[in-house]
């Protein structure tokens, strides 16, 4: 009688097996998809366990309302999980720290001092330097006719933009910057790994079994490439060379240095190292994989690109680049970025870690419960979204629904307490490259392809990105 008592007050959910729970159910190589599928069968609300761990899937805006909006103080802390802890110098940075006193003190100084509206004021010039460079190497491309790799491209753009706004200087040697980009595409891959001491904690011998697998040497190895490069980076500031020339205004190191001195807050090289690893994961591959997906999309819908491309090169006229004052006139290719954003949001799965015992949606909820927010299947939710497979920008016009954290239907960038404090930076350099893009040239297949050939793959990670690289044709149209 207990037992079923139980059962009812658990999420319903597909039946696991012992010790293993519904690890073998889920396909770690989409594990948003799975999990999409899986909310297909079970509902809005889905409970898992892997291996040890109790977790819950949500999949309604409905309740994820009521998790980031109604019981947010409760589920907004995030597991300690074994690449989260690492790259994060064991909780000291903003994304990965569980909910705390500490964190509160770090998401301060993110958000007054790396990427308040002064900082991003102060950092236009780099943007739009970076985007107009990136639109002259376009521009010799289209003259000879050659394929442009827009994947390459936003990437570069978007990690050029970052490095600069938090290291001071440009990164012309193009394989220094290289270097950060493989070391990011293996942080992704990392983090994803399913790691024995996080899904049987507490057993003994598991973290051996992690080492013997040489998972943890992987992890131990791209977390030290970052290491000695910021710590490098530190030392640099803290022992200038003489030379100034290349010195820019303050940047992200220089401030999170002066705000160390000046010791109101009890900061160490390593939580500096911690904040850098979230400004460059969060900012790069997020923003270039929206820019991606949009262009993607837009290849695909020759009308919408169209209507795109329409708006902007009246809104500009013949001005010969878009710059940042222009872009609150291009309500269109905002509503281009939003529609791309629901059906590929960047950040497919939003980690949550339950803080103590509640209920939701009738259902008990242990402490310690894993939370997966699943923004993918929110953006395609029919009881939410008309024809949500469709790409449709026009659903947009004319409504409220935003991506602050208001609008439960729409959260690519989190909401409540842990939402992302990055927006603002992020929105405006997608939307800086991507109005560019639209503006200066017109975009075309090669001969033996078709628009419908163009695959919508996703490679797994934290980050959802394109999985095989888009290669268009550009056409100079100014
Ligand atoms: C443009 C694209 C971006 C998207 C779509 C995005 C998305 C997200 C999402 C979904 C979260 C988790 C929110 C939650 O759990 O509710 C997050 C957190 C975070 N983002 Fe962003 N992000 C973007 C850009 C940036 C940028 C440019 C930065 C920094 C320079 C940044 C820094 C952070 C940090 C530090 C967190 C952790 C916040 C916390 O846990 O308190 N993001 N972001």
């Amino acid at each position: 009688k207990i037992i079923k008592n139980e059962s009812r007050s658990n999420p319903p959910g597909p039946l696991g097996l012992p010790f293993i729970g519904n690890l073998h159910q889920i396909d770690q190589s989409s594990f948003h998809t799975s999990l999409w599928q899986l909310s297909k069968t079970y509902g809005p609300i889905i409970s898992l366990r892997f291996g040890f761990v109790p977790t819950i899937v949500v999949s309604s805006a409905t309740l994820a309302k009521e998790v980031l909006k109604t019981q947010d103080a409760i589920f907004c802390s995030r597991p300690p999980l074994i690449g989260n802890q690492k790259f994060s110098y064991d909780g000291l940075d903003v994304a990965f720290s569980p909910y705390n006193e500490k964190w509160r003190e770090m998401r301060k100084i993110f958000t007054t001092h790396l990427v308040s509206p002064y900082m991003i004021q102060s950092s236009r010039y780099i943007r739009e330097d970076e985007v107009s460079r990136a639109m002259d190497k376009i521009k010799t491309l289209a003259l000879s006719s050659k394929n442009v790799n827009l994947s390459k491209i936003a990437k570069s753009v978007t990690s050029t933009i970052m490095m600069r706004v938090s290291f001071g200087k440009r990164y012309q040697d193009e394989e220094e910057r290289k270097k950060v980009l493989q070391l990011l595409n293996k942080l992704q891959e990392t983090i994803m790994n399913l790691y024995v001491s996080d899904i049987w904690p507490g057993l003994p011998f598991v973290s051996l079994v992690d080492r013997f697998m040489g998972k943890m040497n992987m992890l131990e190895e791209c977390f030290q490439g970052f290491d000695m490069f910021y710590q490098q980076l530190i030392d640099e500031h803290l022992n200038p060379p003489n030379i100034k020339s290349h010195k820019e205004k303050e940047d992200i190191i220089d401030i999170l240095l002066r705000v160390m001195k000046d010791k109101l807050f009890s900061l160490t090289h390593k939580h500096i190292k911690a904040m850098l690893m979230n400004v460059l994961v969060a900012g790069i591959d997020i923003s270039a994989a929206i820019v991606i997906w949009s262009m993607t999309l837009l290849m695909k819908n020759p009308k919408v690109m169209k209507k795109a491309q329409e708006e902007v090169r009246i809104a500009i006229g013949n001005k010969g680049k878009v710059d940042e004052d222009d872009l609150s006139s291009l309500t269109y290719m905002k509503a281009v970025i939003k529609e791309t954003m629901r059906l590929y949001p960047p950040s497919p799965l939003l980690l949550r870690e339950t803080l103590k015992d509640t209920t939701l949606h009738g259902y008990k909820i242990k402490e310690k419960t894993v939370v997966h927010l699943n923004a993918f299947a929110i953006g395609r939710d029919l009881e939410v979204w008309a024809n949500p497979n469709d790409f449709l920008p026009e659903r947009f016009l004319g409504s409220d629904i935003d991506f602050k954290g208001n609008d439960f239907e729409l959260i690519p960038f989190g909401a409540g307490r842990r939402i992302c404090p990055g927006v603002l930076m992020g929105v405006v350099m997608v939307e800086l490259l991507l109005a560019n893009l639209l503006y200066l040239y017109d975009w075309g297949l090669s001969n033996d392809i078709r628009k419908e050939d163009i695959d919508l793959d996703a490679l797994p990670g934290i980050t959802m990105l394109k999985r095989n690289e888009l290669c268009l044709l550009a056409r100079v149209y100014f």
